[in-house]
């Protein structure tokens, strides 16, 4: 891994890059606006009980047609922490003991003017019923690589899951996710253009982690 010198403006801190990519200048930050993102992971117990992730496939809004974790404004009063809660609450119903794993800066010129800050969170459990909301419709996906020959689980009840869909996910969670799954913490920053037919594209970003 890469040493620090090339962190993108608005990180801060002592990072090892990961991966970075794009040759568009960084763009200009303007008003930035705070976020959260949450997920909740299974670890893999054993061969025959591989590791899980929950999304939501959003059916509204912005990032609609997507997968993604579950999560939304901060409103004015409320810690990033707190807003995660609520969020996840409200768009699959359930709770979970959240804890901070990233943090990411996404920033965009065309259409609105915004940079959004999104405090990343991850829990390996939840309490309540998934349910599917109005936002989201919750949905489990395996952890284990598309590519590799593990076995597929054993019959035993278990539903066969379908691997993380980085396809129809925001280009950037390809970088991040797997961090993320390895409780690896993370920073990043990707900046996004705004094709004619409203599709964002990423132009330039930077992942990293803490030298260990
Ligand atoms: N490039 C990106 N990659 C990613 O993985 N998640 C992104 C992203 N850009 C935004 N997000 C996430 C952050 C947040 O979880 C979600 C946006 O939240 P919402 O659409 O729920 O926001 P709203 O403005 O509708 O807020 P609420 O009304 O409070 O839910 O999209």
């Amino acid at each position: 891994m890469a040493a620090t010198s090339n962190l993108p403006p608005g990180l801060e801190g002592n990072y090892l890059e990961t991966s970075t990519g794009g040759d568009a200048a960084w763009l200009p930050i303007s008003v930035k606006k705070w976020y959260t993102n949450a997920f909740i992971v299974h670890e893999a117990v054993d061969p025959t009980t591989p590791g899980k992730i929950l999304l939501g496939y959003k059916k509204r809004g912005f990032g609609a047609h997507l997968y993604n974790g579950f999560g939304g404004k901060v409103e004015p009063g409320e810690t990033p922490a707190q807003a995660a809660a609520r969020e996840l609450k409200e768009e699959c119903g359930v709770e979970a003991p959240l804890q901070h794993c990233g943090s990411l800066l996404f920033v965009s010129q065309s259409g609105p003017e915004w940079a959004f800050q999104i405090e990343v969170y991850r829990a390996d459990e939840y309490t309540g019923a998934l349910i599917e909301t109005d936002e989201m419709r919750p949905q489990w996906f395996s952890t284990t690589p598309a590519s590799t020959d593990a076995p597929a689980p054993a019959d035993q009840g278990e539903e066969e899951l379908l691997p993380i869909p980085y396809d129809t996910m925001w280009p950037d969670d390809v970088y991040w996710i797997p961090l993320l799954l390895s409780k690896t913490p993370f920073i990043g920053r990707a900046d996004f253009e705004i094709d004619a037919t409203g599709k964002y594209s990423m132009k330039r970003w930077w992942f990293g982690v803490p030298p260990s």
